[in-house]
């Protein structure tokens, strides 16, 4: 079956004092995870080495990179590599999200090449999309979606696939408090679920976890999750807060 993941975003957050609090109130929670469920931490590049020495490899709970560069290395300053990622230990890295297709000129064919260079340091992409407003407004995100998993994923093999997780993150939802509704988010799954059945067969789909990103909370997550296409959350604010991303946790059942 597939893997249930309640990912933390911490974004442009916190200070080292503050990040390894946090993570130490999020494990004195002595949360038990089951079998396929697991929790990872997208901390600032600063802090994964410290963040790593506290997990202490404390099952199931995994660390995340919110970027890697799309080269592999040389002169590009201020890039961090997925090779040097791989070599401090990082499980996952999320790529694409909105904010850094919004704000950085990420596009379509620039994220292709991050994941092939994730993929080949053994690092597992987390691959955001999402539309925004206006698109969801005209009724378009649906097209907008495939697209976006057409250009930076459908190069992939199908055993490359299955190191790939997909976050769907409405723009419109990422930080505003407007949550997408549990039909909205299982109608986008379930559309995404079906266009990876129509280019790489109902088993890689069936395998595939997606998870849903904007304004999750301890007041939403357990509806969100409920749906059968949800396999968890890609949290932004409420990972930031040791209390309200434990209760998240929780509702992954
Ligand atoms: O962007 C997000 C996670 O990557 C979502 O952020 P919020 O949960 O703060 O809306």
């Amino acid at each position: 079956m597939r893997k249930k993941i309640v990912a933390g975003n911490w974004k442009m957050n916190l200070t080292l004092g503050q990040a390894e609090q946090l993570i130490n109130d999020i494990l004195q929670a002595g949360l038990r995870l089951k079998e396929g469920q697991e929790v990872v931490l997208a901390t600032p590049f600063p802090y994964l080495l410290k963040a790593k020495s506290l997990l202490k490899n404390t099952p199931g709970f995994y660390l995340a990179a919110q970027n890697s560069a799309s080269e592999k290395s040389g002169a590009y300053t201020g890039e961090v590599s997925a090779e040097m990622l791989s070599s401090i230990g990082v499980d996952y890295v999320i790529l694409g999200h909105s904010e850094r297709r919004e704000y950085f000129q990420e596009s379509n064919a620039t994220l292709a090449k991050k994941i092939d260079l994730a993929l080949a340091n053994n690092i597992k992409p987390i691959f955001c999309c999402g539309e925004p407003l206006e698109i969801r407004k005209a009724e378009k995100q649906n097209e907008y979606v495939a697209k976006q998993l057409e250009e930076s994923l459908y190069h992939l093999t199908e055993e490359q696939l299955k190191n790939i997780v997909i976050a769907y993150e409405p723009i419109w939802a990422i930080g505003t408090g407007l949550t997408a509704s549990a039909a909205q988010a299982q109608d986008m799954h379930a559309f995404i679920r079906a266009q990876i059945a129509a280019k790489y067969g109902r088993e890689a789909a069936l395998n595939i976890t997606i998870l849903y990103g904007g304004s999750a909370k301890p007041s939403n997550a357990g509806e969100l999750f409920a749906c059968p296409d949800v396999d968890g959350g890609l949290i932004g604010g409420a990972s930031l807060v040791a209390a309200d991303f434990q209760a998240i946790i929780s509702h992954l059942g």
